[in-house]
């Protein structure tokens, strides 16, 4: 029995932003059907059709509505919270007064010990991406949160340099996998219309963990002894714990589930997701319709690209090659520019580096410590909530263009004043202040924009068999970017700030023509119909073989039915 719903002819048309698929229909008219909860708008211009579904509205009533997949997606979002804690506390351990005494460490090793973490991240990224696609997204993230623990209890007890160092290589591994891992299945989990707000909790994880981070360092930095770094250090084991066991009672992601053939099991995931009792997710139109895309996408997958069982190390070596296939090279670009441009965009360098740099600016003294860190990272947590709340109503586009364009306005003010009263500053303070409220805005246009949806693009661009392997190389690239940018910010800073602040300024104007004139919107699109918003004439091919899957399984003819029904109830 399907569950009660209403139609009504509707002139919103443009609501159905999935493309036109043909129909056999010459009838022309879009309509709008509200269930119970949700709503489907299909639209047909008399040879094609379109639709778009949502299962409840956006923004802070959706998150109400759809509690059981928001809280899903915050306790997947503790992998984040592993990786921002890690950059909130080594700040202040580094510096610690026991930790200094009995490793008197150089330049050098500080930098190894920054390097290490972050390599240990690319790797640990990469390898998610062939271990999620093989076991599951769950169990990988067990794994990773188990390497991630004896990281850091290695760290935690270290009683050598050697020990603290392997501790952050292993350590890395694990933040590396997460950070790949948590989103791709917050994406996966999420019903079309919340998709954006719960990846971004992503984002909101990992500042949360960077604020965390950075205070218990500081409260703690007083403590006698080697308890002073050992107790911030040892407190990261609670989430990567959590998280390790939690991973379990996780609802398994349906997509993935359909991909391995598991249907029944993929329904049973998916009205749970939807808050659905599993009789009535059986017949209700919604949970049928995004069932039908995952199965669609599987037997796709299957027709394009047939795999040899008996050649794995091929399959494997041929999915990767595949992102880099005329059909998919856009999307994987858009992957990997995006965290391209966010690192570029600066933030790190002013996180690791905003005391000098606000020495630059004329402040000095133990509070700029406080003041730039710790203050950036709360600039950071606050801009997120618009985001949360507000990018699938408003798009990823819209915030990237902004962000973009303001974020550039702000680096090229404070590289102005720089360059104008960098040398005199306590003879220009408002320029001075002027120049630090700068920085503020480029924290703030950067944490509503560029800092979250770079973890949602990358995870809903690529089609289904590819993306595990499509997030983990567009993570690889934020922690190959944010390797170089710690490279390369000490020595361009101490050549000239005012060139430092043009230079990411460059970067940000650069980001913003990317994003106006190559990113495409996917607010409000399900995953599986993103293909679409590719519209490559490399993809044409798939597109046609895609609209024949759909008809064989009945997609079609479902929606056919429902813009032939006249009935209002
Ligand atoms: O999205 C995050 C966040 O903005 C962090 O503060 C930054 O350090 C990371 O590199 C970035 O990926």
């Amino acid at each position: 029995m399907r569950p009660d719903y209403d139609t009504t002819l509707s002139s919103e048309a443009d609501e159905a932003s999935s493309p036109l698929l043909p129909l056999s229909s010459s009838s022309s008219h879009a309509k709008r059907l509200n269930f119970r909860d949700g709503t489907l708008s299909v639209h047909s211009d008399g040879e094609h059709y379109s639709y778009a579904y949502s299962y409840g509205p956006k923004g802070l009533a959706g998150l109400r509505a759809n509690t059981y997949a928001l809280r899903c997606a915050v306790f997947a979002s503790l992998g984040g919270l592993t990786f921002g804690y890690d950059q909130g506390v080594i700040a202040n351990v580094l510096v610690m007064e026991d930790f200094v005494a009995r490793w008197p460490v150089g330049p050098w090793e500080l930098g190894l010990m920054a390097a290490v973490l972050e390599l240990g991240c690319l790797f640990g990224a990469l390898g998610a991406g062939v271990l999620a696609d093989k076991v599951s997204r769950r169990s990988s993230i067990a794994f990773a949160c188990a390497v991630f623990c004896i990281g850091s209890a290695l760290q935690t007890w270290a009683h050598s340099l050697t020990q603290i160092t392997a501790g952050r290589a292993i350590g890395g591994l694990g933040v590396g996998a997460l950070s790949m891992l948590s989103p791709l299945y917050m994406a996966e989990i999420s019903p079309p219309e919340m998709r954006g707000s719960l990846l971004a909790l992503e984002q909101f994880s990992i500042v949360l963990g960077c604020v965390v981070g950075f205070w218990t360092g500081f409260l703690t930095r007083h403590v006698p002894g080697s308890l002073s770094w050992r107790i911030p250090l040892g407190l990261q084991l609670l989430p990567g714990i959590l998280l390790g066991f939690g991973a379990f009672v996780l609802p398994a992601s349906p997509r993935l589930l359909v991909l391995q053939g598991r249907r029944e099991e993929a329904l049973v995931s998916l009205a749970k997701l939807r808050l659905r009792p599993l009789s009535e997710a059986r017949t209700d139109p919604l949970i049928q319709i995004e069932l039908m895309e995952m199965e669609a996408e599987a037997i796709m997958l299957q027709k394009t690209s047939p795999t040899d069982r008996s050649r794995p190390l091929r399959n494997e070596a041929l999915a990767w090659a595949r992102l880099f296939d005329r059909r998919y090279i856009d999307r994987t670009l858009v992957g990997i520019m995006v965290m391209f441009f966010q690192q570029w965009s600066g933030i790190n360098a002013l996180i690791y580096y905003g005391p000098l740099l606000m020495r630059n600016l004329g402040l000095n003294g133990n509070t700029i410590n406080l003041l730039v860190a710790g203050g950036i990272n709360i600039v950071q947590f606050l801009a997120v909530f618009p985001a949360i709340l507000y990018i699938d109503k408003w798009g990823r586009k819209p915030l990237l263009r902004g962000g973009s364009a303001v974020m550039t306005m702000s680096h090229l003010l404070s590289a102005l004043l720089i360059f104008e009263f960098g040398r005199e500053w306590e003879n220009h303070p408002i320029a001075a202040w002027i120049a630090v409220g700068g920085v503020y805005l480029f924290t703030a246009a950067y944490g509503v924009s560029f800092g979250p949806v770079s973890w949602v693009l990358p995870n809903e661009v690529f089609p289904l068999s590819m993306r595990g392997k499509g997030a983990a190389l567009s993570t690889a690239s934020n922690w190959t970017n944010n390797f170089m940018i710690g490279l390369i910010t000490p020595p361009l800073m101490e050549s000239s700030p005012a060139i430092t602040f043009g230079v990411f300024g460059t970067a940000c104007f650069l980001a913003y023509l990317w994003a106006t004139y190559i990113v495409p919107e996917t607010a409000n699109v399900s995953l599986e119909m993103i293909d679409e918003v590719f519209r490559s004439p490399a993809n044409q091919e798939d597109i046609i073989i895609k609209r024949q899957v759909e008809r064989d399984l009945g997609l079609h003819e479902l929606m056919h039915r429902f813009l032939e029904e006249d009935s209002v109830s």
